[in-house]
């Protein structure tokens, strides 16, 4: 098969906009630019992007795909879809499953699913502990040599240190990285939101900042005393970020990711006590939302994740002291950044590019992230000119829980191949 998309655009380092053709043959990336010769080559399709954006298929190293165990949510088709949509072309799901993929047989059935279903690249995370509770370690040896790319918890923290220190020995032995959800659940209170001046209005129990920076404290020291690559998911407060930059200065070997709706929303976007306002770790004060955007900025937040969390409806549509925690955010990161960030002048579209596609691949080794020569054609293309408003009735995701639902953007995904192949386009 040989394809040929014209009239594009890249950027390039320099954040300059540069007009591209690019020439996929048998899945690969033949030829990208204007100064190649297609004199006498008959190409399969051939594809006008009218001056649209071309990208690297967008890396999300942070998703919930719900399957096995809780498939009216989501499924790993569905979920791949929605990440299709969103631009994205190789994605990391979360073991937070039903079983838990926590032993050798259990990691190779979702596999199973994923080689037959994802239409997208999907690598599976293993977990640190037995149903990710925090008593007996999973057997890494086995799962890593299964395929496992890295452990985490992702849903619970890991309550014990001792439990965490074990696990970061055992991983650093196959150099794999322990990926965190920074929880302490003795300083939850129940909490439901972040606690602030919100909270305090709407009556409802908060989510104290500590709950979540504690741990990363303690999981810092951990990891230097281990050598272990640390990541951390979702960060979210100011304290947060002081502390991974120090310990990065400190020459730990931390890293972290941050999500879209902690960068654009904070504790005062909650207009009112409903579901779709939750998830974990909350929206947070405008100080912590600022330190995020600072972060990202100087490099101590490395990249970009969307934490698709996928709820039923009839879930999310409750107080929030019901709900359960999470936010779909596939099909909606890539306008909601630009829009928000590249248009507002806070961030160049060459940063965004970066953070959501070469930064997260290079965190894990992925084979991802960048548009290079023989290499596979993974490839997104964005319209930027018109303004839409995120409909629910568009998802391709089973739920569409999030609170940018009616938000007008710009950034519509036109088109996502994977090797070559259209994962999925526009109108189609
Ligand atoms: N982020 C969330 O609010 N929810 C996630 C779990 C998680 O990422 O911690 C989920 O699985 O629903
Ligand atoms: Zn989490
Ligand atoms: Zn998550």
């Amino acid at each position: 098969m040989k394809k040929l998309l014209k009239n594009g655009q890249i950027v390039d380092r320099q954040n300059e906009l540069i007009k591209s053709d690019v020439w996929i043959e048998e899945g690969k990336i033949k030829a990208i630019g204007l100064d190649f010769d297609t004199s006498g080559v008959a190409f399969d399709e051939i594809i006008d992007l009218a001056g649209a954006l071309i990208t690297p298929g967008l890396v999300d190293v942070h998703v919930h795909f719900r399957e096995p165990g809780f498939t009216y949510k989501e499924t790993i088709e569905t979920g791949s879809k929605a990440a299709a949509r969103g631009g994205y072309t190789t994605v990391c799901t979360m073991p937070n499953l039903d079983p838990v993929p926590d032993t050798v047989e259990r990691f190779a059935e979702v596999q199973e699913i994923i080689e037959r279903d994802a239409v997208v690249k999907v690598l599976q995370y293993a977990p640190i502990t037995e149903e990710l509770r925090s008593e007996v370690l999973v057997d890494m040896a086995g799962l890593t040599k299964a395929g496992a790319f890295a452990f985490t918890n992702d849903g619970v923290g890991v309550q014990t240190a001792g439990t965490m220190y074990l696990a970061m020995k055992e991983a650093a032995k196959y150099n794999r990285p322990i990926v965190a959800h920074t929880e302490d659940e003795s300083l939850l209170f129940g909490g439901c939101m972040h606690q602030g001046k919100v909270s305090e209005k709407l009556g409802l129990p908060g989510i104290m900042s500590a709950t979540e920076s504690s741990q990363i404290a303690r999981d810092i020291l951990l990891a230097e005393e281990t050598g272990v690559h640390y990541h951390v998911c979702h960060v979210s407060t100011k304290e947060s970020v002081r502390i991974i930059r120090d310990a990065k200065r400190a020459g730990v070997h931390v890293t972290c990711e941050v999500c879209p709706h902690h960068l654009i929303m904070s504790e005062e976007d909650i207009t009112h006590d409903h579901g779709n306002f939750k998830m974990n770790p909350p929206l947070r004060g405008t100080d912590d939302r600022q330190a995020l955007i600072d972060g990202l900025l100087d490099g101590t937040i490395d990249c970009i994740a969307t934490d698709h969390a996928p709820h039923g409806h009839d879930e999310k549509d409750q107080t929030m002291t019901k709900a359960p925690f999470g936010i779909v955010g596939s099909e909606t990161a890539f306008a909601l950044m630009y829009t928000e960030f590249v248009e507002k002048g806070i961030f160049t579209l060459a940063q965004v590019i970066d953070w959501m596609t070469v930064k997260p691949a290079e965190l894990f080794n992925l084979k991802a992230g960048r548009i290079t020569i023989g290499g596979p054609a993974d490839l997104a293309v964005f319209e930027l000119g018109t303004v839409y408003a995120i409909d629910d009735v568009d998802f391709e995701s089973k739920s569409s829980n999030t609170p940018f639902i009616g938000k007008e953007v710009k950034g519509q995904t036109l088109l996502t191949l994977v090797d070559g192949q259209v994962a999925w386009k526009q109108g189609e």
